[in-house]
């Protein structure tokens, strides 16, 4: 199984003949996948192939066909705590930008990470270490200068940047970027795929899901192609971000151009 370069640490997911069924469907079946401390991965592949669910059982919030041996493990455990998941495990996704309606600093909106509240918490008193941490997930992100303006005065990348920030204030060790540039316009893209790349070299495992190559930084050595609710390949980077490979996974002709360790997809029209 291909590895991100560096040192990891030890396993933190391990997933073994887990089949995910509903309405009598199979909506995933993987057969083996493992992730350890500091190794990045992207899932790439088509609407509806299954890219969410597979987060969901690493997140359980889906669960498997039981089966004697355990199909998901997290950190060998077969049964651990959620908020021992939630600990070590960030998400960012598209949709929680979409839930930002209120007019709150963004220092506000990321001290909410540590309550678990969208906003500061009504039934906890804020300390003062919560605004330190805060500030200080804001600077390993570039911005905190913004952290007390608005948060929907901001530019896209600024305001998806303060969403990262709220996760990272827990200081997680798994990052999930959840098709993070849904919706950003190019400015928000550099700075959100310039962020992931800031806290893979830190050392923070990245688990990007997403439909487009562009989205995978260089850091991320590992892509897993998912189709029709399996994984269809697994393997480095280079092997799987090929043009005849991703024309097979995507179904039309595709063509992939790489550029100091960025890809980019086009469509191969009268080729
Ligand atoms: N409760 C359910 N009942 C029936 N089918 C379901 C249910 N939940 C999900 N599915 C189906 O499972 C499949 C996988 O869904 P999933 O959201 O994991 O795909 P995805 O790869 O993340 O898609 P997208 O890229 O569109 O977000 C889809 O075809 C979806 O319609």
């Amino acid at each position: 199984m291909a590895r991100g370069a560096g040192a990891l640490g030890s396993e933190l997911f391990r997933i073994h003949d887990a089949s995910v069924v509903r309405s009598g469907k199979t909506i995933l079946h993987v057969r083996d996948f493992a992730l350890r401390e500091g190794e990045h991965v992207a899932l790439l592949g088509p609407n509806g192939a299954g890219k969410s669910t597979f987060i969901q059982l690493l997140t359980r919030e889906v669960f498997p066909v039981y089966r004697d041996e355990p199909p998901v493990l997290f950190r060998g455990q077969e049964r651990p705590q959620l908020a021992e998941i939630r600990r070590i495990l960030g998400i960012v996704s598209s949709t929680m930008h979409e839930q930002i309606r209120v007019h709150a600093p963004s220092i506000d909106i990321v001290v909410g990470g540590i309550y678990g509240t969208l906003g500061l918490p009504m039934q906890y008193e804020v300390t003062e270490h919560d605004y330190q941490r805060a500030l200080e997930a804001l600077d390993r992100l570039g911005i905190a200068g913004v952290a007390h303006q608005d948060i929907r005065t901001l530019s896209t990348g600024q305001a998806r940047r303060v969403l990262i920030a709220r996760e990272l204030v827990r200081n997680p060790k798994v990052l999930v970027f959840d098709e993070p540039c849904t919706g950003l316009d190019p400015e928000g893209m550099y700075h959100v795929r310039e962020s992931m790349s800031t806290l893979a070299a830190e050392g923070v495992s990245i688990i990007l899901v997403t439909h487009y190559p562009e989205d995978i930084v260089p850091a991320i050595g590992r892509v897993l192609l998912i189709r029709n609710a399996e994984v269809y390949a697994d393997g480095p980077k280079e092997q799987m971000l090929r043009g005849e490979v991703l024309s097979d996974l995507f179904g039309v002709p595709l063509v992939v151009d790489v550029h100091e360790g960025w890809y980019s997809l086009r469509g191969a029209y009268g080729d």
